[in-house]
């Protein structure tokens, strides 16, 4: 089995100067809160983000998330040097999944784009809370891996990559 994730990229990347944002929302929040803390983390122990530098926002749900991290993008000053945006969608008994799911992917990049703003798509599309609960660390299996760490993994690689 091969290990799960992103494998991290063989440049040191330093986020020294790196302001971060991490938007999350309040929906399934104790996944959601596992997501938070392995990006918080990853940012400051592998990429030297200063905790100040780091701003945690949140959101209800996952189809806010493109609206607030085009608002927090616009306005923030000093600007922000990428955004995660971490969500969780659980499949339930309707196609409401299926729609949120897609409108936030889409919205997510489009804002990353628009604004030239690194936007990391950090939103969990699961068919079963145990889907979701591994994906953050939280499951029961042994290959458990918080998505949270590829995530800030990208977000600094991203932004490095945008001052080049
Ligand atoms: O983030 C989520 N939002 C969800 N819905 C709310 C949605 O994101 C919006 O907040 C809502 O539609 C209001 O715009 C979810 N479900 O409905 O299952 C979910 O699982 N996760």
């Amino acid at each position: 089995m091969f290990t799960k994730g992103v494998t991290p990229s063989e440049t040191p990347y330093d986020g020294s100067e790196f302001r971060i944002l991490i938007l999350h929302t309040r929906w399934n929040l104790p996944v959601v809160e596992a997501l938070v803390t392995g990006a918080r983390e990853t940012l400051l122990s592998e990429f030297n983000v200063k905790m100040e530098n780091i701003s945690i926002k949140d959101v209800p749900g996952s189809y806010e998330l493109p609206f607030a991290a085009q608002e927090f993008i616009k306005y923030s000053d000093p600007k922000f040097n990428a955004v995660i945006c971490i969500g969780v969608l659980i499949k339930g008994s309707t196609m409401h999944f299926e729609y949120i799911a897609e409108a936030t992917a889409h919205g997510i990049m489009r804002v990353g784009l628009d604004t030239r703003t690194p936007c990391v798509f950090g939103v969990l599309t699961c068919l079963t809370d145990e889907q979701a609960l591994e994906r953050a660390g939280l499951g029961e299996s042994p290959s458990k891996h918080n998505h949270g760490i590829d995530w800030a993994r990208c977000a600094v690689e991203l932004a490095v990559r945008g001052q080049q």
